[in-house]
């Protein structure tokens, strides 16, 4: 299972300064989208440049426009971007028809969509390279959510995920367990006292 390190900061110093730190323990560095809300593309050209060992991740959250957004995030550096799953299917197809041209990938976050396994197949059919099951601050908030919805939800695609929101120590091995191709961390890395320790100890924890 890869380690996905979701960089939840406001600028491209503070990005560069945590992926320096971490980089040697995670395969994929996720500019978070307050950062790229923030910086703009020039972040995801910085990171690239610094990291061009590293899969470069734009957490576009793109919901429309997603040929022409998707496009310029690739031209910038990104490996992969992320398209909601919530957009329209023309969206995600147009986003996957600018990672053709660019050789590189769209990954579809299903945060707040209702039915996540039948999404998954759906989004996969049109070109996803995989999805990310995702559960946002005021989902994890709600009654009846389980971390383990999110993993069974992932089980139950049958397609490759991720998950995202709120994996950290405690939580990563059932991630691995559930058969996830990559588990994704933001501030059990970014809040932590020392960077490069917790993403060596999340990495440790997965082998
Ligand atoms: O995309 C995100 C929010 O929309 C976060 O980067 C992702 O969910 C990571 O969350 P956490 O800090 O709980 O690990």
């Amino acid at each position: 299972m890869k380690l996905q390190f979701a960089m939840d900061t406001l600028s491209t110093e503070s990005a560069l300064a945590l992926a320096a730190a971490a980089a040697p323990h995670v395969d994929i560095l996720e500019l978070g989208t307050p950062l790229i809300k923030s910086e703009g593309l020039s972040a995801i050209t910085a990171i690239k440049a610094a990291h061009p060992d590293k899969i470069v991740f734009a957490d576009l959250k793109t919901m429309d426009a997603g040929e022409l957004e998707a496009d310029i995030a690739f031209g910038a550096g990104a490996d992969l971007v992320t398209v909601l799953g919530t957009a329209g299917d023309s969206t995600i197809a147009g986003a996957v028809k600018a990672a053709k041209k660019h050789g590189k990938g769209v990954v579809v976050d299903l945060i707040g969509v209702a039915d996540k396994p039948a999404r998954a197949k759906q989004v996969v059919a049109l070109g996803a390279e995989f999805v990310e099951m995702h559960a946002g601050l005021d989902e994890q908030a709600e009654d009846g959510f389980t971390f383990a919805t999110l993993l069974r939800d992932g089980e139950a695609s049958g397609v490759p995920f991720s998950v995202a929101g709120g994996v950290n120590a405690a939580s990563i091995g059932s991630v691995r367990d559930s058969g996830a191709r990559i588990a994704v961390a933001g501030s059990a890395i970014y809040s932590a006292e020392n960077v490069g320790e917790a993403a060596a100890a999340l990495r440790a924890a997965i082998g």
